[in-house]
């Protein structure tokens, strides 16, 4: 699969760690940066790029990585078509594609350790959308909002 990843200091560490991983599982991996650790950047500037390349749908999934992901995940679904959400755990992992379709995992550099981490990123990238019709029509009225 084609993934893209980003992150700014808070995550940069962690991002290292999952382009190692990712790359290591056969997949595509795009760094959208940081591309050196630098603790004064800001997170918008990284996750934009990563969240446009997932709505113009140049890349199939995004992996956004900040301090504590709350940040990534609020900037991340300011941008149409893509549907991001933070994650702490593994079950929403995968839910969170099977029912809801989400297309940029974002996680906290500083929360999350990196096997753990790993775990989520994987879950996520092996989900997929189950389709169901009562999540389709959910899922309408969310794509909805952004007509
Ligand atoms: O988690 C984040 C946003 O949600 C940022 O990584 C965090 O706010 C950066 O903080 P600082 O500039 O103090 O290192």
């Amino acid at each position: 699969m084609k993934v893209g990843i980003a992150a700014d200091h808070g995550g940069f560490e962690l991002k290292e760690t999952l382009r190692t991983f990712l790359t290591n599982l056969g997949h595509e991996v795009v760094d959208f940066g940081a591309h050196a650790y630098e603790s004064t950047d800001d997170y918008p500037d990284k996750i934009i790029p990563l969240a446009k390349a997932v709505s113009r749908k140049e890349i199939e999934r995004g992996v956004a990585v900040c301090g504590s992901g709350v940040g990534a995940a609020i900037v991340a679904n300011k941008i149409p078509g893509v549907r991001a959400a933070l994650i702490n755990d593994h079950f929403s992992a995968h839910q969170g594609v099977e029912d809801d379709d989400m297309n940029l995992i974002c996680l906290g550099g500083r929360i999350t350790g990196n096997r753990v981490a790993e775990e989520f990123v994987q879950a996520f990238l092996e989900a997929r959308f189950s389709g169901a019709e009562r999540h389709l029509r959910r899922l309408n009225k969310v794509i909805d909002l952004e007509k």
